[in-house]
């Protein structure tokens, strides 16, 4: 509860004042960030890891590169993060490619999830040479800080453009702006992928030949989806591969992702 509503401004300022002083020095001095939240340990990771970046280094890899590496070294050896990780992220790295060989146009390229900016920085990288706009959506403020850090150390910050807000409210601003998505990652809370598809239908989004790409499909698992695309109305709309893999650093797991091609 907001302590002005209760104590009135005078006591209320002070008590929030009290309050953000004691989350202070709890963070500081009892529990670190960086333990409490795993991105924020990778992105440290990161940035030693680009401090150490030689010139020599940097002739043979670039920036975005390294810090795809790095991050991919921190889900591996250092702690656990749930972003698409780079066994899954080279199925999403043919989807794109697969999207860019049909011939169609890829102008528009949407994630739904930023999470701490990774999988965007696959997308950047496969979209590289062309001029294609990239939109991350994420409602949570510290993966916008985030992402904006690790996007800012590959040098790509200027190509990606994050939104902090719900899939659906962007889905509502492409459609008011008469875009078109020619691409689309499904990465974010399990329960809105199937209504956040249809919506983008519904509201005429998807340019034809789009493809879709959902991860997560087993684990924790979006059935409702796979039903839709497999067996529902769906799979007249879209042809769809499901591909076998496991969860991003953890290869006892498994899990699928799947990739489906909008016939529009
Ligand atoms: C699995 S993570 C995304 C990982 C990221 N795509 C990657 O590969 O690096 C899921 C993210 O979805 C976000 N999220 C939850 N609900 C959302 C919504 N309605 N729209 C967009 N993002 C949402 C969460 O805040 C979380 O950061």
């Amino acid at each position: 509860p907001d302590p002005r509503l209760l104590l009135g401004d005078f006591l209320g300022r002070h008590v929030e004042i009290a309050r953000n002083l004691a989350a202070i020095a709890l963070f500081l001095e009892v529990l670190q960030p960086a333990t409490a939240h795993p991105q924020l340990a990778a992105l440290q990771h990161v940035v030693k890891g680009m401090k150490a970046y030689s010139e020599a280094e940097a002739s043979e890899m670039s920036p975005l590169d390294r810090v795809i590496d790095l991050v991919d070294d921190f889900g591996w050896n250092h702690g656990f993060l749930i972003n698409v990780g780079d066994v899954k992220g080279k199925i999403l790295d043919s989807a794109v490619k697969q999207r860019l060989q049909s011939g169609g146009n890829l102008k528009l390229a949407v994630e739904l999830g930023t999470f701490m900016g990774y999988g965007t920085l696959r997308l950047s990288r496969m979209l590289n040479h062309s001029d294609a706009e990239i939109i991350t959506v994420d409602p949570d403020v510290f993966a916008y800080t985030l992402a904006s850090s690790l996007y800012e150390q590959a040098q790509v910050r200027n190509r990606i453009t994050i939104k902090t807000d719900y899939s659906y409210n962007v889905f509502a601003e492409l459609k008011k702006e008469g875009r078109q998505i020619d691409f689309l990652f499904l990465d974010h809370v399990k329960s809105r992928y199937l209504a956040d598809l249809q919506l983008a239908l519904a509201s005429g989004l998807l340019a034809k030949g789009c493809v879709v790409v959902g991860d997560n499909i087993l684990s924790p698992g979006v059935p409702a989806l796979k039903k839709y695309l497999l067996e529902g109305e769906g799979s007249k709309l879209f042809s769809t591969k499901v591909h076998r893999t496991h969860v991003e650093y953890w290869p006892l797991f498994p899990d699928e992702m799947t990739v489906s091609t909008y016939l529009g």
